[in-house]
């Protein structure tokens, strides 16, 4: 018989693509699904694409962390998933969507969150070196932003080739509306976002340190030589779509890489081999360019790269879904390794069309 998840924050839309995706799991079941302001409202009702959860309502919090799951997945607002975590006991393994087990730095945290630093979790982003096996043997567990996956597995073949300087990186990266959560906000109203771009929390995006940390560790592992300092230059945008990141992800080649010659056959070529065995991760074909609607619904990343030689920089160009690789589809994938299971067990290679 297979295992039970409860879903805390289950009204939400990072909550409504995990229900979405584990009604899909062949060994992992739906047990009790919580909510706060929605308790004890249909989940269907907040969900309708879920019919089969039509008759199942919303529980409380403490009602889900005590309903016996073998596993509890948290997509909360941020700040709030700390003082739940508390609460489990131990011996249930944990992932968390939001960022509060994230960072390792308290200061970092401060900074972009404000408030205490709850602590450190283990990382879920199974694709970086040595994580796999992290994930493997953690009780808890930490999946990543949305940006931050985008934007680290763009950069991270080439930082470990030692081929681009880590200290000028520049991201410019737009998102669906979806990513910022369910709660409604003015400026995330049909009438305000149709037909417009903007962007918005320039030079101040939380999602900045995290970022800068898994690029840190990547570098670590990358070329030996002097520690590397690593500065992004991010730039977030919103775009009039409910789904979907689109990062444009630039470099400076390091001088040795520049004088070799860097050509966009090589770039492709080191994120093609970097990511050769990883099943969420898709390097296009020469020329192709990733779109975010190729990914909808899917928990792969789409990536391609060149070198623009006029400009000396390198070029990643990265497409997700931001609830499924981006969110929930992660952090299932992450349970999968926790739970002793296939990592692909459950989830969508392909995405939704049109
Ligand atoms: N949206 C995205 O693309 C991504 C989101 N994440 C992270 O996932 C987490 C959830 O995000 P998202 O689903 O978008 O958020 P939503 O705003 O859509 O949902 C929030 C959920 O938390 C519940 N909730 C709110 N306040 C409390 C509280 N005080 N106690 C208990 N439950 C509470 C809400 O319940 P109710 O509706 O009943 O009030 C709802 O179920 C966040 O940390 C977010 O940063 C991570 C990656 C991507
Ligand atoms: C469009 C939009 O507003 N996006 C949100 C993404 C936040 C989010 O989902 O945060 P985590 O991935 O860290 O959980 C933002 O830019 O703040």
């Amino acid at each position: 018989m297979g295992m039970t998840a409860a879903v805390i924050g289950g009204s939400g839309y990072g909550g409504g693509e995990l229900l979405r995706l584990l009604l899909a799991h062949p060994e992992i079941e739906i047990g009790a699904v919580a909510a706060h302001t929605n308790v004890g409202e249909d989940i269907a009702d907040l969900h309708p694409h879920l019919p089969s959860l039509y008759g199942q309502t919303f529980v409380d919090t403490a009602a889900a962390v005590a309903s016996g799951a073998e596993v509890i997945f948290l997509a909360l607002p941020h700040g709030r998933s700390a003082e739940v975590a508390a609460t489990i006991p131990t011996g249930i393994k944990v992932v968390d969507l939001g960022a509060d087990f994230r960072l390792e730095s308290a200061e970092a945290w401060a900074k972009a969150y404000g408030g205490a630093h709850a602590g450190t979790w283990t990382y879920g982003m199974p694709e970086l070196p040595g994580a796999r096996a992290a994930i493997a043997a953690a009780e808890r567990v930490a999946a990543p932003g949305c940006y931050p996956t985008a934007v680290t597995l763009a950069y991270a073949p080439l930082v470990a080739a030692g081929v681009i300087d880590p200290s000028d990186l520049v991201t410019v990266a737009a998102s669906g509306t979806s990513g910022a959560g369910r709660a409604a906000k003015a400026s995330l109203l049909g009438s305000e976002v149709m037909g417009d771009v903007t962007a918005y929390k320039v030079g101040r995006h939380q999602h900045r340190p995290e970022i800068v940390q898994n690029l840190t560790k990547v570098a670590a592992t990358g070329v030996p030589g002097p520690a590397a300092t690593v500065r992004v230059s991010f730039t977030a945008s919103l775009a009039p779509m409910p789904r979907g990141i689109l990062a444009t992800c630039t470099a400076r080649p390091t001088g040795k890489a520049s004088t070799d010659g860097l050509g966009a056959d090589l770039v492709a070529g080191i994120l093609r081999a970097y990511y050769d065995d990883e099943p969420f991760v898709t390097v296009l074909p020469a020329g192709r360019w990733p779109r975010t609607s190729a990914t909808l619904g899917s928990n792969t990343v789409h990536l391609q790269a060149t070198y623009d030689e006029d400009a000396d920089r390198v070029v990643v160009v990265s497409a997700l879904d931001n609830l499924t690789k981006g969110a929930a589809g992660q952090a299932i994938q992450c349970a999968n390794l926790m739970l002793g299971l296939p990592e692909t067990m459950g989830l969508p290679l392909t995405g939704l069309a049109p």
